[in-house]
């Protein structure tokens, strides 16, 4: 795997400044470490849901559970706004993530 943050590339000319490059550098680093963190938590994420999942199919219930997904981008929405994250973008990331659970969840079902 490429270390993004320490390899110059077309997007970091060899030529820029020593301060520059090492400003880029420190923060790709911490990029690197949210973007870490992030793949973390959705790994949790995913070991709750696929849970969730299971319990579903067990006792039958439907896959998706749209008042609950509604409470949530309602959430997610206010906590971007509050952390100056654009809402719109926090709902379409949100939904892309549920999509992906609810998919899960069917063929949770139909094993
Ligand atoms: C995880 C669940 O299943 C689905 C996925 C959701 C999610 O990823 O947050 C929310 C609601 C459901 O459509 C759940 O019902 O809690």
């Amino acid at each position: 795997m490429t270390d993004h943050a320490t390899t110059p590339d077309a997007g970091t000319p060899e030529g820029i400044d020593d301060a520059v490059r090492a400003e880029l550098t420190s923060l790709r680093e911490s990029i690197d470490n949210i973007d870490a963190a992030v793949v973390h938590m959705l790994a949790e994420r995913f070991k709750a849901t696929q849970r969730v999942g299971r319990l579903k199919a067990e006792h039958k219930l439907p896959p998706a559970d749209p008042a609950r997904e509604r409470d949530q981008i309602k959430r997610l929405r206010e906590l971007a706004a509050g952390a100056h994250l654009d809402p719109v973008f926090a709902e379409k990331f949100l939904n892309f993530i549920i999509a992906e659970v609810i998919r899960h969840h069917e063929a949770i079902a139909r094993a």
